[in-house]
């Protein structure tokens, strides 16, 4: 796994040394506490401090690319709730934010591949500068269907800026402004990410070992 750059002032991409193939649970100092010393969390794939500089880095790049246009963040809910709230904290400008819930996954690990908003936005794009504000990309038929969706609205201008992105998964190619950290195409948890509703309040991300999600208690 390693970080990405986008198009402005964007940092160099970094290896991955924490990353050790243990399950999170038996990682010295990794919080083996409940609700994380849990046996269907896998490999630690980002841990939290690496999630937080590289979140500032993204709000710097970010802030500096919007400087005399701040922008309205529409953050992508559920998985995006975590992300954006410190991705804006981030930005040291005077954004906006509106939320639209998407969800293709339920409670399953694979996608439906049928896109459904949830909720829509409350706020008007025409004339806008919008940010998209993602957790994952992973087959990517979420953000296809969501860039098409908002360009109809007439928006100044449509960037994305995706937490995640799951290699080699995606169908056609993907057009993002500022990318957190590619990803092994495993199916992760933790910092927004869930399995049927659990697992979104980990302070790091890690991958999904357990079976089936119905199971669950
Ligand atoms: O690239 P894709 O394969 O489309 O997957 C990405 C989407 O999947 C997740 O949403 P999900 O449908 O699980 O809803 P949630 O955010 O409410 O958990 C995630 O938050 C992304 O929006
Ligand atoms: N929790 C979770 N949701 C997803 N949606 C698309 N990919 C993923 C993933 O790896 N984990």
């Amino acid at each position: 796994m390693s970080a990405v750059a986008g198009p402005v002032d964007e940092p160099e991409p970094s290896a991955a040394p924490w990353r050790t193939g243990l399950p999170v649970a038996r990682r010295p100092g990794c919080l083996p506490e409940p609700p994380w010393d849990d046996p269907s969390l896998g490999e630690l794939i980002v841990p939290a401090d690496e999630l937080q500089a590289r979140i500032a880095d993204l709000g710097a790049a970010i802030a500096r690319h919007y400087a005399d246009r701040p922008p309205l963040l529409v953050g992508v809910l559920k998985g995006a709730c975590i992300f954006l709230s410190d991705l804006a904290r981030a930005i040291g400008l005077p954004v906006e934010m509106d939320f639209m819930a998407i969800s293709s996954y339920g409670s399953a690990t694979r996608t439906s591949g049928v896109v459904r908003i949830v909720k829509d936005l409350d706020i008007d794009l025409t004339g806008r500068h919008v940010l998209i504000v993602e957790d994952i990309v992973d087959s990517g038929l979420t953000l296809s269907f969501l860039t098409r969706n908002l360009l109809a609205r007439n928006p100044a201008s449509l960037e994305v800026c995706a937490l995640l992105v799951k290699e080699g998964l995606q169908a056609t190619s993907l057009d993002l402004a500022y990318e957190g950290f590619r990803i092994p195409p495993e199916f992760v948890v933790g910092y927004g990410l869930d399995v049927a509703e659990r697992f979104r309040n980990l302070p790091f991300i890690c991958e999904y070992r357990g079976g089936d999600p119905a199971g669950l208690s």
